[in-house]
């Protein structure tokens, strides 16, 4: 799908689908090499990130398990609420293992840095975070990050699991939101 099926909702693509691939393949290659002992249970955070995961697993040359969080912070806005919420908590006991947590966007940064906390108070042996996308002019808080795709300019992006108000997520690249579409919200 690209701009044109969408009409004017979309204004520039940031990154196409090809080059996602590419970049999360070097990821990869870093994340096999960071964790030669034992695979870390990868962690989603629903649902943005489930095209990442989707990607990044099958990716990944070693048994990697899968879990899932959900939690929300923007529902339909283009601004944080800065109140982090769990829709749906972690089936797995993380105490003792390895945890990489699989993100889209890491935009203010709340949301990923309060994650992070809370998996670490339940005894993960580790926990770090892959995310495809980061904001680093959008950053509220200091989260630190082990593995980035690309950092991106502080615009209101969708496609590759990035919504705005549940639209979008389809996309195979990653396009700047046209203003028009959520101005007033
Ligand atoms: O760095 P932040 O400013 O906290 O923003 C990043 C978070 O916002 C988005 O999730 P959202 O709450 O939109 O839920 P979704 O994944 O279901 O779309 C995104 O997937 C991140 O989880
Ligand atoms: N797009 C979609 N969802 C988001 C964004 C964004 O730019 N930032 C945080 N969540
Ligand atoms: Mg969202």
């Amino acid at each position: 799908m690209d701009a044109k099926h969408l009409g004017d909702d979309l204004t520039v693509v940031l990154h196409t689908e090809e080059e996602l691939r590419v970049r999360l393949a070097e990821l990869a290659r870093e994340i096999e090499r960071d964790y030669p002992a034992e695979p870390p249970l990868l962690v989603g955070v629903l649902k943005g990130a489930v095209m990442v995961m989707a990607d990044l697993a099958r990716e990944l040359n070693f048994h990697a398990q899968m879990d899932w969080m959900a939690v929300s912070s923007y529902g339909a806005s283009t601004k944080s609420s800065g109140v982090v919420k769990i829709l749906k908590d972690l089936d797995a006991d993380i105490t003792g293992r390895d945890v990489l947590i699989v993100e889209d966007i890491i935009d203010s940064g709340l949301t990923l840095a309060w994650l992070k906390e809370n998996l670490e108070s339940r005894g993960a042996k580790s926990v770090r975070i892959c995310t495809m996308l980061r904001k680093p002019e959008a950053l509220k808080v200091d989260v630190d990050v082990a593995y980035v795709g690309f950092d991106i300019p502080v615009e209101f992006v969708v496609g590759y699991g990035l919504d705005y108000a549940e639209n979008y997520r389809n996309l195979r690249d990653v396009a700047i939101l046209a203003p028009h579409v959520y101005s007033g919200s």
